[in-house]
């Protein structure tokens, strides 16, 4: 596995064509995209790193993995009702189905389900608890308790994050938001904001390996169903518009964010972070992609064969 990666890094991590870093938030815009990262953490225990493995990054949109499943936790299949689980096929921050659909969005990954997802975890507490409880249960899954907010970033997309509100406001005009859009969106900026190393995340993903237990440290965080169900969604609609080219040329269940991120899960076998933070035209990590492409090449852990 070292070799694997040591041969990604060295052929794909060098590319020079590399994708532009989201321009969109002010403190992403000015990463250096000339950066690269993967972690394999194995269902066994053993985690393999190459490239700046190191290095924390803006996880962005694959917090929103983490914040369906503390939802699913506290409301059960009650979260239904709140956002569906169809693909969008649109971009991330569309606001076009939102009209049609009587302002429920279509999955939890896109902006407007997250921030519906928001809405369902804070439960009428104040942001700054629901943010604790957010940071606890990363903490917890990656066991490692350093894992942040970076909260200049959190500030940044404060700033710049007028489509956010946009989508915020039109949710709550169909009278699906049950807290204030202020509280719900200052949540939703925040648990974006998490910074991440690919090695953390990587650990992270493991209980979507083994059934919904982190076979490394044996700790339950989801029932069996409940992991495979997070899986299926991450597959259909983990890459926006680009989910069918992601498991096109993937498959596996993954979820991308505008840090560059890509969280993936090969079940049974391992979690995988990766990192570059220049994107595809719909917003997905160019290098992290091609990257995972070529390590299931390798490994022949695509969920299709
Ligand atoms: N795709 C993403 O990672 C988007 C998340 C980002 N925080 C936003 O709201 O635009």
């Amino acid at each position: 596995m070292q070799d694997i990666l040591d041969e990604i890094v060295a052929t794909i991590g060098a590319s020079d064509s590399r994708g532009q870093p989201a321009n969109y938030i002010p403190q992403l815009a000015c990463i250096d995209p000339n950066q690269f990262a993967i972690t394999v953490a194995m269902a066994d225990g053993r985690v393999y790193s190459a490239g700046h493995s190191n290095q924390l990054f803006s996880i962005q949109s694959i917090s929103k993995v983490f914040t369906l499943t503390i939802a699913l936790g506290k409301l059960g299949d009650s979260v239904w009702s709140k956002v569906g689980r169809e693909p969008s096929g649109d971009p991330f921050n569309s606001i076009v189905q939102l009209e049609h659909e009587h302002g429920k969005p279509r999955n939890p990954f896109i902006n407007a389900g997250a921030i519906a997802i928001a809405d369902a975890i804070l439960m009428g507490h104040q942001p700054k608890e629901t943010l604790a409880e957010i940071l606890q249960f990363v903490r917890f899954i990656a066991d490692d308790d350093s894992v942040s907010i970076d909260d200049k970033v959190a500030q940044s997309e404060l700033a710049t994050g007028d489509r956010n509100a946009s989508l915020a406001h039109f949710m709550a005009s169909f009278g699906r938001l049950d807290n204030p859009v202020d509280c719900v969106l200052g949540t939703y900026f925040h648990h974006c904001s998490i910074a991440m190393t690919t090695e953390q995340l990587a650990k992270a993903g493991l209980f979507l390996v083994d059934d919904g237990r982190n076979p490394v440290t044996g700790a339950r965080v989801v029932s069996p169903q409940r992991a495979r169900r997070i899986n299926s969604l991450m597959l259909m609609c983990g890459h926006y518009d680009g989910s069918g080219e992601f498991a096109f040329r993937v498959g596996l269940p993954g979820k991308s964010g505008v840090g560059g991120g890509i969280l993936a899960i090969a079940p049974g076998k391992a979690s995988i972070g990766v990192w570059s933070p220049g994107l595809d035209d719909v917003g997905n990590s160019k290098l992290g992609t091609e990257a995972l492409e070529k390590l299931v090449e390798h490994t022949g852990w695509s969920i299709f064969g």
